[in-house]
C-alpha cells in the first residue's frame, strides 16, 4: 500500500535513455502559443515562463542523468506556503501565501524516513519509530500528520523548519501516537517507486515519508509537480499559482481517462474517490463515448508494450504495431464523436482529449522510433490543440515535453515555417521549466534534447 507514484519528473521511472480555437497566437511581450487554462479552467494561461536563475542549482545532477548517489545535498526549504483546512472532505492542504510563477520551487524536503527494497514496510516503520524516540521534534512532526481526519489540527509551518526547535507549547500538544496511528500515517502519506541509485546497480524499490509534501492534496488538474533530486523531494509550481490558491499535485497519471485514474488511486491505496470537476465532467460523458473509450484501457497496455519493444532496436522493415494503429484510429473516432456532441462544453472536450492523448501519442512515438528517429509528422492544427489540452490539464509532464520536442525536430527536418519551429521550441522550453523548475538556459536546452531521446513513461 505504500506506493504512491511520484509524478514522473526526473529520476523515478527514468526512461530509455484555446479556450476556443487554438492555432498559433502571440502575446505581446513574450511570444507564446498553445494557450492553456488556469487550473484546467476557463482562464487563459500564457506560456510566459522564461528561464530565471535557479533557487537551487543542481544542474550537474540533472545533466548527469539523475543518478541518486550523485545528487548534491539540498537543504530543506519552505517557500511561500502554509497549511490550511480545506473545509471539505480532503482535510488539510497546502496553500500559496503569495502569487507564484510557474517553475518556482515551492519547497525542498528531505525524507523523514526512507528505505529501499522494503516490501512490507517493516524497516520503514522501524526507522520512523527510531526517529521519534530520538527527538521530541520528530515526534511532534509525525503527530501533526497523524491528526488527520478525526481531529484536524493545522500545524504551524515552524513544525517543518529544521532551524526551529520544538518549544514547550508544542510539546504539550503532542497527541498519543500508538502503532495504529503510525501505520495510518504511513498508509496515507508514504510513497515510493523504482529508482536507480547508479548506472552499475539494478533499480531498487523505494519507500519514504516526506513531511511537508504530505499535506499536498490530489487534483486531476494539479498546479504543482514533484521532482526528486536524490532523496530530496522538491515541489515545483507547474502553473502560475495565485495567492491563497491551494497547491495540489497529482497522485496518478492525469493524462489518462477518469476510470483509469480511479483505478490507479484505488490500487495505490489512496482510500478516496476523486470528485473534482474534471472527474465529474468526464464521468457525465462516459455513456455517450462508451464505444470509443471502452477499448482504450486494454489497448493502452498493449500499445505501450509494442512501443517499448521498439526501444533500442535497429528496425529495417516497418514493424507491425496493431495496438498502436488501433489506438490511433480510436483517437480520430473520439475527435469525430466529440464534434458531434452539440451539448459538450469546451472544458469537457479539452479534458476528454487530454485523457485519451496517449491514443494519439503512442502511434507518433512508435513512428518516431521505427523511422530511426527521423520524424516527419504533419504538424496540423489538431496536433497543436492536443498539446494545448494536455498542458491545460496537466502541465509539466515528460510525456508532453518529449512529444513537443519530436515536433520541433520534425518541423526542423521538414523546414516548415521557421516561426512555427521557434514557437514550438519556446513551448518546449516552457514545458521543461514546468517539469524541472527554473534552471539555467543551457541546462534547459540540454534537458529538452534529452527528452527527445527518451520514451516517456506512458
Ligand atoms: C497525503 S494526504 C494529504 C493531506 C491530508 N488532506 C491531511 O489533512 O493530512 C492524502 C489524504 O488526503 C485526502 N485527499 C487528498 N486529495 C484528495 C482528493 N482530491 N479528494 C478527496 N480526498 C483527498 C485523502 O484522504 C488522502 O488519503
Amino acid at each position: 500500500m505504500l506506493s504512491r507514484l511520484p509524478s514522473l519528473a526526473c529520476s523515478f521511472y527514468s526512461t530509455f535513455s484555446s479556450a476556443s480555437g487554438t492555432s498559433l497566437s502571440k502575446s505581446s511581450q513574450k511570444c507564446c502559443v498553445l494557450r492553456t487554462a488556469k487550473d484546467g479552467g476557463e482562464e487563459e494561461m500564457k506560456c510566459t515562463s522564461s528561464p530565471t536563475a535557479p533557487l537551487f542549482d543542481f544542474s550537474e545532477y540533472l545533466l548527469s542523468g539523475c543518478e541518486w548517489e550523485q545528487a548534491p545535498p539540498l537543504p530543506d526549504f519552505i517557500g511561500p506556503l502554509c497549511i490550511r483546512n480545506t473545509h471539505d472532505i480532503r482535510g488539510r492542504g497546502l496553500f500559496a501565501l503569495e502569487d507564484v510563477r510557474a517553475g518556482s520551487t515551492l519547497l525542498v524536503s528531505n525524507p523523514f524516513a526512507l528505505t529501499y527494497n522494503d516490501s512490507n514496510s517493516m524497516r520503514l516503520y522501524q526507522e520512523i519509530i527510531s526517529m521519534i524516540k530520538q527527538s521530541r521534534k520528530a515526534l511532534y512532526q509525525l503527530a501533526s500528520l497523524a491528526g488527520y481526519r478525526d481531529d484536524l489540527v493545522v500545524p504551524p509551518m515552524d513544525t517543518f523548519d529544521p532551524n526551529v526547535s520544538v518549544c514547550d507549547q508544542m510539546i504539550q500538544c503532542i497527541p498519543e501516537l500508538d502503532q495504529q496511528r503510525i501505520v495510518n500515517v504511513m498508509n496515507t502519506n508514504c510513497f515510493g517507486g523504482e529508482v536507480r541509485l547508479s548506472d552499475s546497480q539494478p533499480a531498487v524499490q523505494l519507500n519514504g515519508l516526506w513531511l511537508l509534501p504530505s499535506f499536498a492534496n490530489h487534483s486531476c488538474t494539479p498546479n504543482a509537480n514533484r521532482l526528486f533530486v536524490g532523496k530530496a523531494l522538491l515541489m515545483i509550481a507547474s502553473r502560475d499559482i495565485s495567492m491563497n490558491e491551494e497547491v495540489t499535485i497529482s497522485y496518478t497519471n492525469c493524462l489518462l481517462p477518469v476510470r483509469m485514474r480511479e483505478e490507479q488511486l484505488d490500487s495505490l491505496g489512496c482510500g478516496f474517490f476523486c470528485e473534482c470537476q474534471r472527474c465529474v465532467e468526464e464521468r457525465s460523458l462516459e455513456e455517450s463515448l462508451f464505444d470509443v473509450t471502452e477499448p482504450f484501457e486494454s489497448l493502452h497496455g498493449e500499445a505501450v508494450t509494442e512501443l517499448f519493444s521498439l526501444v533500442g532496436k535497429r528496425i529495417n522493415s516497418s514493424p507491425t504495431l496493431p495496438a498502436c494503429i488501433h489506438l490511433s484510429k480510436l483517437f480520430h473516432a473520439l475527435c469525430k464523436k466529440l464534434e458531434s456532441l452539440y451539448t459538450i462544453t469546451s472544458l469537457q472536450k479539452k479534458w476528454t482529449l487530454a485523457s485519451y492523448s496517449y491514443a494519439f501519442l503512442v502511434k507518433c512515438f512508435a513512428d518516431y522510433l521505427s523511422s530511426g528517429q527521423k520524424p516527419s509528422f504533419c504538424i496540423h492544427n489538431r496536433v497543436l490543440k492536443l498539446i494545448e489540452y494536455m498542458r491545460c490539464t496537466m502541465p509539466g509532464t515528460m510525456c508532453t515535453l518529449s512529444f513537443i520536442m519530436m515536433l520541433v525536430e520534425s518541423a526542423k527536418q521538414q523546414r516548415v515555417d521557421i516561426k512555427l519551429t521557434q514557437t514550438l521550441h519556446r513551448v518546449a522550453m516552457d514545458e521543461c521549466i514546468r517539469v524541472y523548475g527554473n534552471q539555467k538556459t543551457d541546462v534547459l536546452h540540454r534537458l529538452m534534447e534529452e527528452a527527445l531521446h527518451s520514451i516517456p513513461y506512458l
